[in-house]
């Protein structure tokens, strides 16, 4: 790692009085022991990105080693009668129980968010509750792969697309959503944490204002799993989607979990008709009819090797608790915005989430026009955050994986780094 340079804004004793307070964070850290569960990596010394990739648990990277020779190696097809074919749904309850507030027979891994996506919203659409409605509210500043779903669902579909605009701090409140209801809205698709700001929502609220005007509602939960707390069955949620590679750490395109309401699922068809959500997959009959419950939602061979690595951190969640781990997320947050506010605003840096901690999940972004070209430096130093154009660094913190004092030397690298590239584009 090569070092920063001093630039004019860093001082000495600044730096130990920060490095003192961030040691003092990490003391008093309950979960300070579970940094250790993760696997270390040589040249990074800031991971500031675990909302798009979680670091691997030390235990995932055993079991993935073992799977070849004591599961797949050994056991071969007969795997798929011991455990692979219920996997999908005894894990989907296990994710469900840790992080979603979810009782069992609802939640199930599979497919990818997007494909989950576009299941269910074909589902709510033909549900028998909402016939005749031909509207769908979402929201313009969602995932892109959201917005892209919903439009073509609405081309093929024909329903209309009610598009909220999100506050400047990437929020979509109660209100908003309630100005675009009406008695035509068949669904309410959003994101309960937002993938830019950070902007946590108000999901019981929203859903309640959904259901008091007759629609379902379906929240992306890519962000909140694992670091926000959601309570599906209290809030009475409809569907609900999400990933399993950021703070469930399920690795590299591992698959996606999906939420079906016990009592919906019965009135809901999935438009993707294969075989592993059939009635009777292995008697390979003549037509498809739909296996009741969660199962249905399914469509073919569900990702085994790919579900491995989440069992692990869902372990770790259910162990830590989602009450701990909002609490760590929050000062993580917290320090972050300190941080910022000392180092980069002075640089001409503007925070972009909500500074309110209620309205906040569990990345911080900041704007800065030069931040994009600091990234190089940054990764060179052994420093990660993430960048979402034109001009926001995103700060990820996965209270399980991320100390406090990884945030302190993650921010004092951004700022010597943005310090260097204004310096030089003056010059
Ligand atoms: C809010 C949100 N929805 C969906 C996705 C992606 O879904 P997929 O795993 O299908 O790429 C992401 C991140 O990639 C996301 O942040
Ligand atoms: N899924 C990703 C990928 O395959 C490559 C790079 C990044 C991602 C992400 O998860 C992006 C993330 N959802 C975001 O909020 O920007």
């Amino acid at each position: 790692m090569s070092t920063p340079t001093s630039s004019s804004t860093s001082s000495s004793s600044g730096t130990e009085q920060r490095a003192a307070r961030a040691a003092a964070l990490d003391a008093a850290d309950p979960l300070a022991r579970y940094v250790g569960a993760f696997v270390p990596s040589a040249d990074v010394v800031a991971y500031l990105d675990g909302n798009s990739l979680g670091r691997p648990t030390r235990a995932s990277a055993e079991r993935l080693a073992r799977f070849a020779t004591e599961q797949w190696g050994a056991r071969l097809i007969r795997g798929w009668d011991e455990e692979w074919y219920d996997l999908p749904l005894t894990l989907g309850d296990r994710i469900g129980a840790a992080a979603l507030g979810a009782g069992p027979g609802q939640a199930f891994v599979a497919d990818s968010t997007t494909v989950i996506l576009y299941k269910l919203v074909r589902a709510a659409l033909g549900a028998p509750s909402v016939a005749g409605r031909d509207e769908v509210v979402l929201d313009s500043g969602n995932f892109p792969t959201d917005r892209y779903v919903l439009e073509g669902v609405a081309r093929e579909h024909g329903v209309t697309l009610r598009w909220v605009a999100p506050a400047h701090d990437g929020g979509v409140t109660p209100e908003q959503v309630a100005e675009v209801l009406t008695d035509r809205t068949a669904l309410v698709v959003l994101s309960h944490v937002a993938y830019r700001s950070g902007y946590l929502s108000d999901a019981a609220g929203i859903t309640r204002l959904a259901h008091d005007a007759g629609a379902l509602v379906l929240w992306d939960l890519c962000h909140s799993a694992g670091a926000v707390p959601v309570e599906l069955d209290a809030w009475g949620v409809d569907l609900a989607v999400g990933c399993t590679y950021k703070y469930l750490n399920g690795g590299p395109g591992a698959p996606a979990f999906g939420y079906v309401r016990a009592d919906l699922q019965d009135a809901l068809t999935q438009p993707i008709q294969g075989w592993m959500g059939s009635a009777a997959p292995f008697e390979m009959g003549p037509g498809y009819a739909p296996h009741p419950g969660a199962r249905g939602f399914l469509s073919g061979t569900p990702a085994i090797v790919g579900m491995l690595a989440m069992q692990d951190m869902v372990d770790l969640v259910a162990e830590a608790g989602m009450g701990a781990i909002r609490a760590k997320s929050v000062a993580l947050t917290e320090l972050a915005l300190e941080l910022v506010d000392d180092l980069l605003v002075p640089l001409g840096a503007r925070v972009a989430s909500p500074r309110d901690t209620g309205l906040r999940g569990s990345h911080v972004t900041v704007d800065h026009e030069a931040f994009e070209a600091t990234l190089p430096l940054l990764w060179a130093r052994g420093v990660i955050p993430d960048f979402r154009r034109p001009d926001g660094l995103r700060l990820g913190l996965s209270p399980l994986s991320t100390s406090f004092d990884e945030v302190r030397v993650g921010v004092e690298a951004v700022r010597d780094a943005l310090a260097e590239v204004t310096a030089a584009r003056a010059r």
